[in-house]
């Protein structure tokens, strides 16, 4: 049994200082209140002994891998990203997790610094990765440069006020079920009736005399395909007559949830990691507050899918970065409001996943996953479907003591937990496929079902027909401000970058923001007419949580393929 590694990166204190002198500058000129204790002189609190132990407010913690600190990208790599691309080549999945208080340096860990996934830097760095590049777009650098020309599929996820949201698709908001591989043909106790056959298609499960006929020719056909060494070669490895045998092609996954629906995209090129990260940069939901001026408001989980080629089968890993929230001190951020609200909710998911290791690490029998969205979602590769390992940010500075300490603490806690990562099975995808266009059968079918029992959005009889096109009409025009909002931020997010580096006037960058919020204010404008509208009793019923799943499900399926 393998167990979770665990690093820690320090963030200098140097750093520390020229962020909080920044965030004073900014609130002083929007006339916000400085917090106190904030702008006092800074004193280093942190202190690494041997790459492998660090101290914090008197309190020393061993770490078996390593200690970080430092501003170096490339050397930060070398310790969490090769050991984690040496999983994949071995056939496992991998999942690496940042963890800390809010400003540690987790999404510079992660991603970079913001603003420096651009196209522009990559340009500036040909043929090798900008020095600045975080985790994520390095692993992806790798992976492309490595001539094995895998094909990578990407969706990123955000948690926030523990609901899950698509952050390719404007923060559509997404359903969690239980893990896509799991779903299997399901047969209902009860005959169906006849009544239930749509445009000639039988539900699914159906016992009917047709409907086992079709079954039974369908096993047949198969098993007629593998005795022709259709499915390979004919002398198929053990691992891989043991994928082309199951029902699912994955079904040899661990249970667990996964997020339904989300946009899947294609990498091909590096410019496609500049411009998806900056979709998600732009997308994230961040806010500024004492400590940091652009902090994470929500769990950010990117997902990578690598399909290769073994031996003529195919090979399906996932790879997934997880951005953790920080943990926040309301009165050291001195958030108000809705950012209060926020960081409550940070912090509760925070201690869900902290009860969560606690439990796994003690051997309780009950592991409390259930409990937020984000442990629900980690379930599956904390308990062994991925090869685990947790960067534990901290910031240096007498100030921070207390919350490096805690952060520690949850580091040594995760480094004892045990999982055995499995390694994955190849499959072969003529089966893959067959397997899905029957699944994508079935979804159909129980969609136009829904459909046929009014579970889908719909007007009430009494409605003007004016008013529902009007209402069409400006949900039609809230996608294209939601789109042209996206672009916009990512346009603007470009020009900042080239700013900095000279390469650009202010003039471009004041223009843009000036569009981004133009187009800010058109959505939440929108957004308000709809909910207007919603309001009116009787005017539009929303559609059930059953039928929103569904369609999620048979557009996934769609994009599969
Ligand atoms: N190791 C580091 N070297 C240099 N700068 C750093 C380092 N770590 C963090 N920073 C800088 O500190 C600031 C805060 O970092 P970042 O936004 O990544 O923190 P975070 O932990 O993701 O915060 P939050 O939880 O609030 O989102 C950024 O300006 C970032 O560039």
């Amino acid at each position: 049994m393998t167990k979770i590694s665990t690093s820690v990166r320090v963030r200098p204190l140097a750093k520390d200082i020229d962020l909080r002198n920044h965030i004073a500058k900014q609130r002083e000129s929007s006339n916000l209140p400085i917090i106190a204790g904030t702008t006092n002189a800074l004193k280093p609190s942190v202190c690494v002994h041997g790459g492998r132990s660090v101290s914090a407010a008197g309190t020393q913690f061993n770490f078996p891998t390593s200690v970080i600190t430092g501003e170096d990208q490339s050397a930060m790599f070398q310790h969490l990203g090769d050991p984690v691309l040496m999983a994949l080549a071995g056939g496992r999945n991998a999942t690496i997790i940042a963890y800390g208080q809010t400003g540690s340096g987790k999404t510079h860990t992660m991603l970079g610094p913001r603003g420096s996934l651009t196209i522009d830097a990559i340009q500036q760095s040909a043929p090798n990765c900008p020095p600045s590049w975080g985790i994520f777009p390095r692993a992806i650098f790798q992976i492309l440069s490595s001539g094995s020309a895998p094909v990578i599929r990407l969706s990123a996820v955000e948690i926030f006020h523990d609901q899950a949201y698509d952050l390719l698709n404007y923060r559509a908001p997404l359903q969690v079920g239980s893990k896509k591989s799991g779903l299997k043909f399901k047969s209902r106790s009860t005959h169906l009736s006849g009544a239930e056959i749509v445009n000639g298609v039988h539900p699914p499960g159906c016992r009917c005399g047709d409907c086992w006929k079709e079954k039974n020719r369908l096993v047949a056909e198969r098993r007629a395909m593998r005795e022709r060494g259709e499915f390979g070669n004919g002398k198929a490895s053990h691992r891989e007559r043991k994928a082309s045998t199951s029902t699912s092609p994955a079904s040899s996954a661990p249970s667990g949830f996964a997020t339904v629906g989300e946009s899947v995209t294609r990498i091909n090129s590096i410019s496609d990691v500049a411009s998806i990260s900056s979709t998600i940069e732009a997308t994230r939901t961040a806010s500024s507050h004492a400590l940091n001026d652009r902090s994470s408001r929500s769990h950010c989980l990117i997902r990578l899918e690598i399909t290769s080629n073994v031996g003529g089968a195919g090979l399906k890993q996932t790879l997934l970065f997880v951005d953790l929230a920080g943990s926040e001190r309301i009165a050291k951020s001195g958030a108000t409001g809705a950012l209060a609200r926020e960081a409550t909710s940070i912090n509760s998911s925070l201690t869900v996943l902290g009860r969560v290791i606690q439990s796994l690490g003690t051997g309780k029998p009950h592991v409390p996953y259930r409990d937020s969205c984000l442990t629900r979602l980690l379930r599956s590769d904390l308990e062994g479907g991925a090869v685990v390992s947790v960067c534990i940010c901290v910031a240096d500075g007498e100030e921070h003591g207390d919350e490096t300490v805690c952060s520690l603490r949850f580091g040594s806690r995760m480094s004892v937990v045990r999982n055995d990562a499995r390694e994955e099975v190849a499959y072969y995808a003529a089966e893959e496929a067959a397997y899905n266009r029957e699944q994508l059968r079935i979804a159909k079918i129980e969609l136009a079902d829904l459909e046929a029992k009014g579970y889908r959005e719909k007007f009430g009889e009494g409605s003007n027909p004016s008013e529902i096109k009007s209402y069409l009409a400006n949900k039609e025009q809230l996608e294209k401000y939601e789109r042209q909002l996206l672009e916009a931020r990512k346009a603007l997010l470009e020009a900042k970058a080239k700013a900095r580096r000279g390469g650009g006037g202010s003039v471009g960058v004041g223009a843009l923001a000036a569009r981004v919020g133009e187009l800010k204010q058109g959505v939440d404008n929108m957004q308000g007419i709809l909910m207007r509208e919603r309001s009116i009793k009787g005017f539009v019923f929303p559609p059930k949580q059953l039928w929103v799943s569904k369609q999620a499900l048979v557009r996934e399926l769609q994009k599969m393929i």
